[in-house]
């Protein structure tokens, strides 16, 4: 028997489906709407979709009712109490990095089992967030940061939780894959997702510049990507650059996500207030300057990212690029006509 369209059980089936066919593919597609009309279950929606439309139902020999099963319980190991790091969070890096994988200038690189590795990292890549970070975990040497030595505390939750979850005999979505498959998967996910961990960010950044000199090198192709590490590094820059792609989204998306991951980060700022801890940087809800923290976020990571993303899938990404810069001035002039009305 199949589960219900897309896994969700929802009154507007009909509205969903029609998003998913003029969206899905589309950098931009309004993520807290489809959240809305799949009634709170945005992620096995858009994985459930996202599947159908790569026919990884067929290639994989996958039954929708345990992509149902696993991604029913992923999604319920995101906590929604959470305003940032929640499962419309998840939904959006994996319909972002779907789009990506859509570049043309990349279309022929990656193997089918490569995609479908970058689309479960994706899923599952925040999965079980406490909504704090890994320095306050280490900070009040909670019981994550013991589990895993102070080193991408969170990182290394997120995929157990996911991996945990897939030996539920009614959810092994990899059941049908050989060993060798599913053994090369699991590596691609661990590396993937532990590269999102934010310190990671310059060490990634730089393996992608010098891919992008490479690349200018040879002619401009990407094909002659034969090893593992160097596919890898693309990979996990792409999955990277999707979680940091709200700053690159339409303005009403990104301001929509900037509310929410202050209030995460007010949160932690209020717990570190009430343990006596410093106050983590951009935490604190009494002096936080929201607008002039995007432009320094967009202008010392955000951007140089997706520059270096734009030049490797030249001319694919020019649209991201430049709705990055046109927030990003939106930014600046909020935040100088802030600094004007506080000198009056
Ligand atoms: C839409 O804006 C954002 C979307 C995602 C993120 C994700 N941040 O990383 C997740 C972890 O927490 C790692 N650290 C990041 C660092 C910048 O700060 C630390 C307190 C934590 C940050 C955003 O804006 C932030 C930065 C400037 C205003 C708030
Ligand atoms: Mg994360
Ligand atoms: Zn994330």
């Amino acid at each position: 028997p199949l589960p219900p369209k897309f896994g969700v059980e929802t009154p507007r089936l009909a509205e969903l489906s029609d998003l998913f066919d003029s969206g899905l593919d589309q950098w931009g597609v309004d993520i807290f709407l489809v959240d809305e009309l799949a009634c709170h279950k945005p992620l096995c929606a858009v994985v459930y979709a996202i599947f159908e439309k790569r026919d990884f139902f067929n290639k994989f020999h996958i039954h929708p009712s345990v992509l149902v099963n696993y991604f029913s319980q992923v999604e319920q190991h995101y906590k929604q109490e959470n305003p940032y790091h929640n499962a419309i969070h998840a939904a959006d890096v994996t319909q972002s990095t779907h789009v990506l994988l859509n570049a043309p200038s990349i279309a022929n690189v990656f193997t089918e089992l490569e995609i479908l590795a970058s689309i479960f990292a994706c899923a599952i890549h925040d999965v079980n967030h406490p909504g704090v970070t890994n320095q306050f975990l280490i900070n009040t040497e909670s019981e994550l940061a013991i589990m895993y030595n102070d080193m991408s505390v969170l990182e290394n939750h997120h995929c157990a939780v996911a991996f945990k979850l897939l030996q539920e005999p009614s959810s092994n979505l990899f059941a049908s894959l050989d060993d060798i498959q599913r053994r090369q998967l699991r590596k691609m996910v661990i590396d993937m997702v532990l590269a999102t961990d934010m310190s990671k960010h310059m060490s990634l950044l730089a393996d992608l510049k010098t891919m992008v000199e490479t690349k200018k090198v040879s002619g401009g192709c990407l094909l002659k990507l034969d090893n593992y590490s160097e596919k890898m590094q693309i990979m996990q820059n792409m999955v990277h650059c999707a979680d940091l792609s709200n700053p690159a989204k339409p303005l009403p998306l990104s301001t929509h996500w900037v509310t929410r991951v202050m209030e995460e980060f007010f949160n932690q700022g209020d717990r570190e207030k009430a343990l006596g801890l410093p106050v983590s940087p951009m935490c604190c809800r009494e002096t936080a300057n929201v607008e002039k923290s995007q432009v320094s976020f967009i202008d010392f990571i955000v951007h140089p990212l997706w520059e270096a993303w734009t030049e490797l899938v030249h001319p694919d990404a020019e649209h991201i690029l430049n709705t990055l810069e046109q927030n990003r001035d939106h930014y600046c002039e909020l935040s100088a006509a802030k600094e004007a009305e506080s000198v009056k």
